[in-house]
């Protein structure tokens, strides 16, 4: 199985544009990014990053291991462009049958939960098809056995991805995943880090590095920032 990360390399993550910096942002990314190619290496995978633009690995931080078993393609196409120029086609296999050895995973940079178990359990799991969705109809992970079939991001692209699997004859199976479902996009999901982020993790090292922390409300805990001038700057 190869394992596909696809990682925009050049002004990463805007929708973070109002909590971070593009410095910060940029760090932030490559954080995640570095987290879950360590959680893929550690579920026995040798992952692809699939970048926009050039990116050393070996500024990662990556542990040697790690480091060894990660490689770097850039491809400057749009996202969709890119990771279907990577899923397995009709030449790949001599009988089109499906065999598991041409299967591609495509897991998102930005699964700042994401841990080796839960990577695991989607790399074995079955159908020809095998979709994470994400919080707010997105497609957090996958792995592609079928030949025919092609993603479509962006937008519900959950609902897309299961209507494309039936309209190609591809089984499908959905993975009911937390840890693979919670993509971090938006200012509020980094309530999600503070709060499941495994102690390990760069993702959640930098957060509290540029000063956030949890704020307990009235409703949902929300997230605040030390401010320049040392007071906590509410979101
Ligand atoms: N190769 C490649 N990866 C992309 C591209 N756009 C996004 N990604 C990656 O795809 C995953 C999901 O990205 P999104 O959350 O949709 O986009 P983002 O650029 O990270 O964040 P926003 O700018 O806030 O949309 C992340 O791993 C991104 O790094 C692209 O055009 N090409
Ligand atoms: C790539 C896109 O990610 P989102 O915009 O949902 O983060 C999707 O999952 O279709």
């Amino acid at each position: 199985m190869h394992v596909v990360v696809p990682f925009a390399a050049t002004d990463p993550k805007t929708r973070l544009e109002s909590v971070l910096s593009p410095t910060e942002r940029a760090a932030f990314a490559r954080a995640m990014l570095a987290d879950v190619l360590c959680s893929i290496v550690e579920a026995g995978r040798e992952p692809t990053v699939v970048a926009t633009a050039a990116i050393d690995p070996a500024e990662l931080d990556l542990p040697t291991h790690v480091l060894e078993s990660v490689s770097v393609a850039v491809d400057d196409r749009p996202l969709t462009d890119a990771v279907n120029a990577r899923l397995p086609s009709k030449t790949d296999s001599g009988d089109n049958d499906g065999d598991t050895d041409d299967a591609v995973a495509v897991v998102m940079a930005d699964l700042a939960l994401a841990t080796t178990d839960a990577l695991a359990d989607l790399f074995a799991a079955g159908g020809e098809v095998a979709i994470t969705p994400g919080r707010g109809g997105g497609t957090n992970a996958l792995v592609v056995r079928h030949p025919g079939f092609r993603v479509d991001y962006h937008g519900a692209s959950y609902l897309d991805h299961r209507k494309i699997a039936e309209e190609v004859g591809a089984s499908l199976e959905t993975i009911d995943s937390f840890r693979l479902a919670t993509d971090i996009d938006e200012p509020d999901d980094l309530v999600e880090v503070l709060v499941h982020g495994d102690e390990r993790t760069r993702a959640l090292a930098t957060l509290r590095d540029f000063g956030f922390e949890l704020e307990r409300r009235d409703g949902r805990v929300g997230v605040a920032r030390r401010g320049a001038d040392d007071s906590t700057r509410e979101r």
